[in-house]
C-alpha cells in the first residue's frame, strides 16, 4: 500500500489558492524532502496530511485512509512549524499525558515519555517546565512528542530551524537512525541538510508541484557532475581549460571560485586525475572536489 496518495489536491483560503491541483504518490522508505520558497504551500500540504484541514478539491489518503481518521491514530504524527508546549506542565507530565491520549496506561505512558526524551538526549529536563527551556531544547521536546508510540509516518516541519549546529546534527542522526522503521517527510529551507537525509525531493512553487526529483536516479543519469571549489585561479582560463578536456560537456561557474562540471562518463573513464594534473601544470590550488552536484543546483539550474 502507498504511504501517501494525493490526487488533484487543491486548497483555498477564501479566494487565495494555496495548493493547485497537486498529484503525487509516495511509498514508505527513506526520508522525503518537501521544498519550496516562502508561501509555496508546504505547511498547507502538511496540514492536509495531518487532517487539520479538509481539501477544497481532490483527495489525499495516508496509508489508504483519510487524514485525521481514527484508523490513523498513533500511525501518523507531526512536528508542526510552530509547535507549542503547555507552559504549566512539566515536560515529563505533558509527554506522559500525550502517550495516555494515544491509549497507553499511566506507567507505560511514563516509560514511553522517558524513552522519547532519551532519543532526543533530554532526560535531564524531564522535571522542568517549558519556560525554563531554550528554544532548541523546546524544539527537541516537540520532536520527541512526534516520535511517541510507533508511527509509520512522521511529518517534520522545519525540524532544525533555530537549533545550533551540534543539535541540528543530532536531529539529523536521529532521523537517519529511525528511518528504517519510520518514513519521515521533512519540510525545510536547508537544502544541504535535506541532501544529507533524503532520497526524494518534492518541490512546490506557488501551490504547484513543479518537480519531483529522485536523488538516486539523479546518480544514475546519463551525465555525471563534479562540483569544484578553487582556492585560487583565473576563472576564465579555468573554464576554458576544463571545457577542452575530453568528455566535458559544460562548465558552469556558480561564483568566482565555484564550478559545476557536467561530463559524459562514457567518454572519460576518470576525469579527476586529468583535473589534478591541470591544477599542477597551472599552479592552481583547489579547495574541494565533490562528485555530483548539490540539490540546489539540481533544483535551480
Ligand atoms: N490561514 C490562512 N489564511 C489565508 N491565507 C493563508 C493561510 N495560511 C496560508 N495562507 C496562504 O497560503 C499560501 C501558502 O502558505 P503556506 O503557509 O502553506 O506556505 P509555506 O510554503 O509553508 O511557506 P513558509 O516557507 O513561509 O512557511 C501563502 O500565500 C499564504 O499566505
Amino acid at each position: 500500500m502507498m504511504l501517501v496518495n494525493c490526487t488533484g489536491l487543491s486548497q483555498f483560503y477564501g479566494n487565495k489558492l494555496a495548493l493547485d491541483n497537486v498529484d503525487f504518490n509516495l511509498g514508505a522508505g527513506a526520508p522525503i524532502a518537501l521544498v519550496g520558497p516562502n508561501g509555496a504551500g508546504k505547511t498547507t500540504l502538511f496540514s492536509l496530511m495531518c487532517g487539520y484541514l479538509t481539501p477544497s478539491k481532490g483527495e489525499i489518503l495516508i496509508l489508504g485512509e483519510k487524514p485525521g481518521s481514527a484508523q490513523l491514530l498513533g500511525r501518523v504524527s507531526a512536528l508542526p512549524q510552530d509547535a507549542k508546549l503547555d507552559p504549566n506542565l512539566s515536560i515529563l507530565s505533558q509527554l506522559t499525558l500525550l502517550a495516555q491520549l494515544q491509549g497507553m496506561k499511566p506507567n507505560a505512558a511514563r516509560q514511553e515519555a522517558l524513552r522519547v526524551l532519551t532519543l532526543v538526549d533530554l532526560t535531564e529536563v524531564a522535571g522542568q517546565k517549558p519556560p525554563s527551556l531554550s528554544h532548541g531544547m523546546s524544539k527537541r521536546v516537540s520532536i520527541a512528542q512526534a516520535l511517541m508510540g510507533s508511527p509509520e509516518l512522521v511529518l517534520l516541519d522545519e525540524p532544525t530551524s533555530g537549533l545550533d549546529p551540534a543539535n541540528a546534527k543530532k536531529v539529523r542522526e536521529l532521523v537517519l537512525s529511525l528511518s528504517g522503521e519510520i518514513t519521515f517527510i521533512i519540510s525545510s529551507h536547508n537544502l544541504d541538510e535535506l541532501e544529507k537525509l533524503c532520497d526524494q525531493v518534492l518541490y512546490l512553487d506557488q501551490g504547484r508541484l513543479t518537480q519531483s526529483v529522485s536523488l538516486q536516479s539523479r546518480n544514475q543519469a546519463q551525465f555525471d557532475y563534479l562540483t569544484l571549489t578553487m582556492q585560487s585561479c583565473d576563472a576564465d582560463s579555468l573554464t576554458k581549460e576544463l571545457s577542452a578536456r575530453t568528455g566535458v560537456i559544460a562548465v558552469t561557474s556558480k561564483s568566482s571560485n565555484e564550478f559545476v562540471i557536467q561530463y559524459d562518463p562514457a567518454l572519460t573513464s576518470a576525469l579527476e586525475p586529468t583535473l589534478f594534473s591541470l591544477f599542477e601544470q597551472q599552479g592552481w590550488q583547489y579547495k574541494m572536489l565533490l562528485k555530483g552536484r548539490t540539490l540546489e543546483d539540481t533544483l535551480f539550474s
